[in-house]
């Protein structure tokens, strides 16, 4: 089923027309459904069923408040990086216990918030980061609670800037090293060892990638048994692809179901840090034609959304769909939709036939992932409003940036 229905000529998300939405907010706005979110976050919480475990969304994706505040009443936990991802949930009302805290740079501040509130893990990521976080623990004089996030070599075989379970990849710990660190880690008396991890990569549209991670991460789970180290949990990361064009990702109950059949008879709760998955295709990004600007050699629709708004385009080449607000039936022409930045790479869709006029509203679709959390003010543009919609209402849950934001915190030399 479609959260973002065509009805006659007009495109809604959910109930309430996306014209509606523009006049109310402007343009460009991020447009969520409600029923979008909960529907993909409740399918991977129904396929965990009474497996012991935990749905960690990964804060990166969309990290908007009123996004993390529904999933966290849906009783999601957090996947976080930063402590800004740590403030975040815990503003949205999520429980610190179901926080895993990962990424490859962690500093001892944020190491020391997340020990003090009480996250459910930390994903280390390398040997250094386990030795600052047992000096912290122990100055704290608590435990805390690890998962060694490894890099089990396996190709993604998704877009060499997300695939990040390769050797050669920045993220984890070489599998190979692993049973070493975990001792060093059992050594280390300010540390509990709770489970292990990996993260693969990202818009993964095979099973096969997953399901061979997973068969290594249980041998080096045997390999540590064996060395008396018992884990409690695996966490399988996120990644898992959606349908942006015509691609075939495994549904998430089955990825869900083939794991926890390869757990069985294995006392290992099981952890996920889903993020694209649960949301991209959730949100939609609302623009508006500024001019249509054809020439001899190509028709650009100029609008007012750009690279800024959603880099996506610019930095893996990703295909968006873009939808007219309202069809039209003057005559179609084959457009590229670039932006106002100053940057050739400035374009959100290419070749696509639409019968455009400036003044349209057009939704460039599945932006609910990586769209506005990877939005910046790139040639002072203001960053967009966020709006969720909730059956024929809509709720600002950001407001979009005022010229004063822009400069917030700056100043003239004195
Ligand atoms: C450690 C970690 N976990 C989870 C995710 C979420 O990935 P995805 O949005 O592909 O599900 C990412 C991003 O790729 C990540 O780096
Ligand atoms: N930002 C990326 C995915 C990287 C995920 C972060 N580990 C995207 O838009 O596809």
């Amino acid at each position: 089923m479609s959260y973002f229905p065509r009805q006659q000529a007009h495109l809604y998300a959910e109930a309430l027309p996306l014209a509606d939405i523009a006049r109310q907010f402007g343009t460009p706005t991020y447009v969520y459904s409600r029923a979008a979110l909960t529907d993909a976050y409740n399918q991977y919480a129904t396929a965990l069923g009474d497996h012991d475990g935990l749905v960690c969304f990964a804060v990166k994706a969309n990290s908007n408040l009123g996004v993390l505040g529904l999933l966290a009443d849906l009783g999601a936990g957090f996947d976080i990086v930063s402590e800004g991802e740590l403030e975040r949930v815990l503003l949205a009302g999520g429980k610190p216990e179901r926080i895993v805290f990962s990424g490859v740079g962690k500093t001892a501040t944020a190491i020391r918030k997340a020990l003090e509130v009480g996250v459910h893990c930390f994903n280390v990521e390398s040997e250094a980061e386990l030795e600052l976080l047992a000096d912290i623990a122990k100055q704290l004089d608590t435990k805390a609670p690890i998962s060694l996030r490894v890099n089990p070599d396996v190709d993604a075989q998704t877009h060499p800037y997300i695939s990040t379970g390769l050797k050669e990849n920045k993220f984890g710990i070489d599998i190979q090293r692993a049973p070493q660190v975990y001792k060093r880690a059992a050594a280390l008396g300010s540390l509990n060892i709770v489970g292990v991890d990996c993260h693969i990569g990202s818009q993964l549209t095979q099973l096969t990638p997953f399901i061979d991670a997973l068969d290594r991460l249980l041998a080096l789970i045997d390999t540590l048994k064996a060395d008396g180290i018992v884990l409690k949990h695996i966490d399988i990361g996120g990644g898992l692809g959606v349908t942006y064009r015509d691609e075939t990702p495994p549904p998430i109950g089955s990825l869900i179901a083939q794991v926890k059949e390869k757990l069985q008879g294995r006392n290992l709760a099981l952890v996920m840090e889903p993020g694209r998955s649960i949301c991209a295709n959730a949100g939609v990004l609302l623009a508006e034609v500024l001019f249509l600007k054809p020439t001899e050699h190509k028709n650009f629709a100029i609008i007012d959304a750009a690279m800024n708004d959603n880099i996506r385009p610019a930095l893996y080449q990703a295909w968006q769909d873009v939808q007219p607000v309202e069809l039209k039936t003057t005559e179609a022409k084959t457009w590229d939709l670039v932006g106002p930045v100053c940057e050739t790479g400035d374009f959100l869709a290419k070749d696509r036939t639409l019968a455009l006029a400036a003044g349209d509203l057009i939704a460039v679709m599945s932006t609910g992932a990586y769209g506005f959390t990877m939005s910046s003010n790139y040639n002072s543009r203001t960053r967009a409003a966020e709006v969720i919609v909730d059956g024929n209402r809509a709720y600002l849950v950001r407001e979009r940036e005022t010229l004063a934001d822009l400069t917030r915190g700056e100043s003239l030399l004195p």
